[in-house]
């Protein structure tokens, strides 16, 4: 295993026109597991292939520890890679697969036969060692190739590219916890790419959010979703996501229209600022004693154990999040607070500051 270091990586499909990834400075630290967590089209997919060596990147430099791999094709770089579909020798047993990534660097035959059997028990691939992989469903077929992926116990990096997109839905929470458990087991670096919020967020130690060819945030799930460090993460993370609101930062105080909703931390400069706030961090109040902010209800969905409730604030859509059934009618005016410490200030979409209440003001 190693740490994978990326150093002013940038990639452009041609020429230089358009850069799929911009210049990034970014390390993958030994034996973590990492979601690599963006919308279509973001980059992850030439990130991960930039790491493999199918990529070669238009700038910078990629080091394996202290080791510098920039040219190495992907046969000198150890790492194991699963893609979104399978890629198996359908002529060969499911066994005969998972054992031919151990057999061709020349394990003893013993330990080819110790490490397939622990990967298909884990797996669940037990009965069907013997079968061809060619008769296996597809979802199955790619469980096999999962366990290509993670059957050899010395790869830098198990790389894996949306390996669930064809398992079926309830196979896949199965899988993930398998793999999780594999992890724990044999220590390796994995990169989980995935669109997919629940996956990346269930699945990782680390979750790196690649946004338009540039990581915008990394960190722990919680840590993303308590603290977003940018809007895309707001609003990506978080079901609904984020609210933001158009805000003034003047004389210390942040306010939306005539409101004055908190001070604003640091020395943060007057001008405009966006103000977001998720919908589990917005209180709804009928008392109208400062920092409330007036809002309409135009809306009410009714979740089963908690409500969202919709409104209208100075011209702004906002969600609230709230306990179930809550007696609020649409056509209503209430008064929001945001928790302390949960509404953040964003200014070009970068987080900038936190919302502090105001001097004597309700919690
Ligand atoms: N071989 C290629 N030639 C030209 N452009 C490409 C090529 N591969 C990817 N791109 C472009 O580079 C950008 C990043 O693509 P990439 O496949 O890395 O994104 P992704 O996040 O993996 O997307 P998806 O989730 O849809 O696979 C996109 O704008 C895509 O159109």
């Amino acid at each position: 295993m190693a740490e994978i270091r990326l150093e002013g990586v940038a990639h452009s499909y041609d020429g230089g026109g358009t850069w799929a990834l911009k210049p990034m400075t970014w390390t993958w630290r030994t034996g973590r597991a990492y979601a690599l967590l963006g919308p279509s089209g973001c980059g992850k997919t030439t990130l991960l292939n930039i790491v493999s060596g199918l990529l070669t990147p238009t700038r910078g430099r990629i080091w394996f520890d202290d080791r510098e791999v920039t040219g190495v094709p992907p046969a000198g770089r150890n790492i194991a890679q699963v893609f979104q579909f399978p890629v198996l020798y359908d002529q060969m047993s499911v066994y005969d697969n998972l054992a031919f990534p151990l057999r061709n660097r020349g394990y003893p035959r013993q330990e080819v036969d110790r490490r397939v059997r622990r990967v298909s028990g884990l797996l669940g691939l037990d009965e069907h060692l013997r079968r061809r992989s060619r008769r296996l469903d597809p979802g199955r077929q790619q469980i096999v190739a999962l366990g290509r992926g993670l059957v050899r116990p010395e790869v830098a990096a198990v790389l894996l590219d949306e390996p669930l997109t064809v398992v079926d839905p309830a196979m896949k929470w199965t899988l993930r916890s398998k793999l999780k458990e594999i992890h724990r087991d044999t220590g390796h670096t994995l990169v989980y790419v995935t669109h997919d919020q629940t996956e990346a967020l269930t699945f990782a130690d680390e979750v790196v959010v690649l946004n338009d060819g540039e990581i915008v945030q990394a960190g722990e799930p919680g840590e993303l979703f308590l603290s977003p460090a940018h809007e895309f993460v707001g609003h990506f993370i978080g079901s609904p996501g984020m609210n933001v609101l158009d805000g003034a930062v003047a004389g210390g105080l942040v306010r939306v229209g005539d409101a004055a909703v908190g001070r604003a931390s640091g020395d943060l400069p007057p001008g405009p600022v966006r103000i977001g706030v998720r919908p589990e961090f917005v209180r709804l109040t009928s008392e109208e004693a400062p920092p409330g902010i007036a809002a309409r209800v135009t809306g009410i969905d009714r979740m089963g154990a908690y409500d969202l409730v919709h409104a209208q604030v100075n011209g702004h859509p906002l969600v609230a999040r709230t306990d179930a059934a809550a007696v609020r009618e649409p056509g209503s005016v209430t008064f929001l607070r945001f928790a302390e410490g949960r509404a953040f200030l964003f200014r070009d979409a970068v987080r900038c500051g936190v919302v502090e209440p105001l001097p004597g003001s309700a919690p």
